[in-house]
């Protein structure tokens, strides 16, 4: 790995600096050959595995853990900072750089009453839905590799240790700012400093003064729309869209008790400490404009209000917007700004007959590509209880798709947008099982190269395109991890 140390080396103050404490009997249990390529490595190797386990130090790596603060569930945490991740520094490669962060790695200034330690089951997860995103063209930070070890750890029980290697073009967080804003009283010397630092790296086409702090914030909105978009499209729910959870790069970022949604459902909830369901996956657009606000204010210093509420106003749409050219891609009409307001209705009425028919969402837009938009029968109608409500929006979704002269081709479109495989909780639970009954991985190697290509049709796993057996129904992951 070649490391450049730029937050490190112009950012002295906002981090601090802390080394990994090794973990024991460090084993590969998942590598990704795509994420590698982005930084320009290969195949993995032993002296690989004793740098990212923390046994030996890299060469040029700076090993530090960054702080910020964060709105947890609504409420306001002044402090809190990498507790259990300890960055190496940007490693650069052929497209571009990439911090590399070991999530799990120990101790840091920030662990509070944590062991910082991840579990193998949330590094696990982790590292298969950031190389699964990434493959449905959602943007996310991604995961080279987890490590497993024998270093046992406490949670509800006894588990092990182990380490996600992640690679995120920043660990720039809208904490981060809220930290800079909120304890600096005042003095809005280092929130300029991150502001500037902030461009020059991830914005370098606008300039460091108002007007490019303007655009700035604007672009954080839109990509944090976009984001949320995909997100919806594909009916993923994240489950923690705290304020130190958001990327300042519109990325999606730490994978805790994140689902897809199986059989559909608005208010879906998959982490089983939201008790309110803030997080719930039809809340998802509106809480992040709420983040979105909360980090205005953190740059209210350096921004004026005026130009802070004209972005958030364009939150809504920028999220209508791509939503709606995403769900257009996947039925198969074409995107006009000026239809937006019927599409997107049409789109929700859809989404009402999935869940008022108790069908797979991922299962349900695959059969899309079966469709013959000049037939009334298709595979998806067979599935409908409310057969005469299905063949009303039909109709209506006739017309909106008007004439294909190519059904095929259009078919073959259907299935390069509509995945097959997703990552359904009960499957990364059977892959963990595995690891943790026998240290057998290689379920969770099946899945990865699955989930690699989820819109081509894989024969031999048919299976992991299926919806849940019923122990798997509805799981709800604990925030544990
Ligand atoms: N086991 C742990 N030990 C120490 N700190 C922890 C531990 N688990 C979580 N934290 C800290 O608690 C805060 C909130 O945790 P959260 O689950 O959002 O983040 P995370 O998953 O640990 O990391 P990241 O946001 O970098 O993906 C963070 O500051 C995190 O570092
Ligand atoms: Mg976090």
């Amino acid at each position: 790995m070649n490391f450049k140390q730029d937050f490190f080396e112009q950012l002295s103050g906002f981090y601090s600096q802390v080394y990994p404490t090794p973990i024991t009997q460090p084993h590969w249990l998942g590598w990704s050959d795509d994420a590698a390529k982005l930084i320009g490595l290969t195949q993995p190797n032993d002296e690989l595995l004793m740098q990212l386990s923390g046994n030996i130090a890299a060469p040029d790596a700076s090993y530090y853990a960054q702080v910020y603060s964060g709105h947890q569930f609504g409420g306001y945490t002044p402090r809190l900072g990498d507790g259990r991740s300890i960055i190496m520094g940007e490693a650069t490669g052929p497209h571009g750089a990439w911090d590399v962060a070991l999530k799990g790695a120990g101790p840091t200034p920030y662990s509070r009453q944590g062991d910082g330690r991840a579990v193998m089951r949330s590094a696990v997860r982790e590292f298969l839905i950031s190389e699964a995103l990434a493959a449905l063209d959602v943007p996310t930070s991604r995961a080279l590799a987890v490590i497993g070890s024998d270093l046992p750890v406490w949670r509800e029980t006894q588990e092990q240790a182990a380490i996600t290697v992640r690679l995120a073009k920043s660990h720039i967080r809208f904490g981060h700012f809220e930290y800079f804003c909120h304890s600096e009283q005042g003095r809005t010397e280092k929130l300029t400093q991150l502001v500037n630092f902030t461009l020059a790296q991830h914005f370098p086409h606008l300039s460091a003064d108002k007007a490019g702090y303007v655009q700035w914030f604007n672009e954080v909105v839109e990509s944090t729309a976009k984001m949320i978009a995909h997100w919806q499209s594909i009916g993923f729910a994240h489950g923690v869209m705290n304020t130190d959870n958001m990327s300042i790069l519109g990325d999606s970022f730490d994978f805790g008790p994140f689902a897809f949604i199986d059989t559909f459902k608005e208010d879906f909830i998959c982490n089983h400490s939201d008790h309110q369901g803030r997080y719930a996956f039809g809340q998802q657009p509106g809480i992040g404009l709420w983040n979105l606000q909360c980090l205005a204010q953190a740059l209210s210093p350096v921004i004026a209000s005026d130009d802070l509420v004209a972005a958030l106003n364009r939150y809504q749409t920028h999220l209508v917007a791509h939503y709606v050219e995403l769900m257009a891609q996947k039925l198969g009409f074409d995107y006009q700004v000026s239809q937006h307001q019927q599409d997107l209705t049409l789109i929700g009425q859809l989404t009402t007959l999935l869940e008022a028919n108790q069908l797979d969402y991922t299962q349900s837009l695959r059969q899309f590509g079966q469709i013959d938009i000049h037939s009334q029968h298709s595979s998806l109608r067979d599935n409908m209880i409310d057969v005469d409500g299905f063949d009303q929006w039909f109709s209506r979704y006739q017309q909106r798709v008007g004439n294909v002269a190519d059904m095929r081709q259009w078919q073959a479109q259907r299935n390069g947008v509509n995945p097959k495989y997703v990552l359904r909780n009960y499957l990364a639970q059977e892959a963990i099982i595995d690891i943790e009954e026998r240290g057998d991985n290689r379920k969770l190697k099946q899945i990865q190269s699955v989930l690699a290509q989820p819109f081509a049709e894989h024969a031999e796993f048919e299976d992991f395109a299926k919806r849940p057996p019923e122990w798997g129904q509805g799981l709800i992951m604990s925030c544990s991890s």
